[in-house]
């Protein structure tokens, strides 16, 4: 499968803070990516690169196979971008933002954009800071639709929605997915909710990519492992270790783990995954000498 987003050494730089750095992807096409991480991690830096919305500090973004700056027109026509707080201007009617979007974009479907509003059951004269929080939300997610991008970015798009509207509005991203091909990028803390959703993962900490896969993959290659508490195995397929006074239970990718005899081990689940390598992130990172005498 071709990549819909590469990036290289991608950064972003406030004073002397780096927000993102030395991300490098290859997310693939027709894909729903989710990209998840705690507060402060880099998640709307990374979305706004990919935008165009931030210049980068440092490295590159190519969408579709083409080196282009993201705030350049051509990159600009092949995305949609739903952002995090305000996704509409909420003194227009919807109609004046159905009028916008056919003004601003060449490739606008005004037909999808109506039929989407319509289903909505929102009345095209409505001011849309009228609509509530959930029926906002879709709205821009119609829009953006509407755009007939070939990536959709979604900045948390669920996030101030009760779990009713959070599940409809999935439901109508899945249902377009499937009938468009199209590749979604989508942030949010609750990767519970995503696990239903999403076939691709990246995790960010700190700024920096911690993990990125395919989620199948990524959930066969790793392992929940159960044992006594003392003795613990130490190295580099070891990610995670919560210990309790007589168990411990360690988050490892197997094939690089040592087999440990006397150690149960079942699968993993995707918070579970997610959690061990956020938990790692914050972990202080033992001194070199240290890995080396325990690798
Ligand atoms: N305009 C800015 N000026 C200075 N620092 C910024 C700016 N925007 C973001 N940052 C910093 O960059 C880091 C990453 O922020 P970002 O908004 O990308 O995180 P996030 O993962 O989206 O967080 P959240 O989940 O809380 O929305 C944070 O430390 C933030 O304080």
């Amino acid at each position: 499968m071709s990549a819909a987003l590469v990036t290289r050494g991608l950064g972003k730089r406030y004073r002397s803070t780096w927000a993102l750095r030395d991300c490098d992807l290859e997310l693939p096409t027709g894909a729903v990516i989710a990209l998840v991480g705690p507060n402060g991690a880099g998640k709307t830096t990374l979305l706004q690169l990919v935008a165009g919305l931030q210049r980068p500090s440092a490295g590159s973004v190519s969408l579709f196979g083409r080196l282009a700056p993201a705030e350049s027109p051509q990159a600009l026509a092949q995305l949609g971008f739903v952002a995090q707080d305000h996704p509409v201007y909420r003194r227009f009617r919807v109609s004046d933002l159905l009028h916008l979007g056919r003004s601003l974009n060449p490739a606008w479907d005004q037909d999808l954009a109506e039929r989407r509003i319509d289903e909505l059951g929102i009345p095209l004269r409505q001011r849309t800071g009228r609509l509530s929080g959930g029926q906002q939300a879709q709205v821009a997610l119609a829009l953006a639709l509407a755009k007939r991008p070939r990536l959709l970015i979604l900045d948390e798009p669920v996030a101030s929605l009760d779990p009713l509207a959070r599940r409809e509005f999935l439901q109508v991203l899945m249902a377009t997915v499937a009938d468009e091909g199209l590749t979604v990028l989508l942030s949010s803390h609750n990767v519970a909710e995503l696990e239903r959703v999403c076939d691709h993962l990246v995790v960010v900490a700190g700024g920096r990519v911690q993990l990125v896969g395919d989620v199948d993959s990524l959930l066969g290659a790793h392992r929940v492992l159960t044992g006594p508490s003392t003795g613990l195995p130490d190295g580099p397929g070891v990610i995670h270790v919560d210990r309790s006074d007589r168990h411990a239970h360690i988050v490892a990718r197997i094939g690089r783990a040592e087999p440990m005899p006397g150690w149960a081990a079942r699968p993993i689940g995707l918070e579970e995954l997610v959690l061990a390598y956020l938990r790692r992130a914050r972990e202080p990172r033992p001194a070199p000498s240290e890995l080396e005498m325990s690798a």
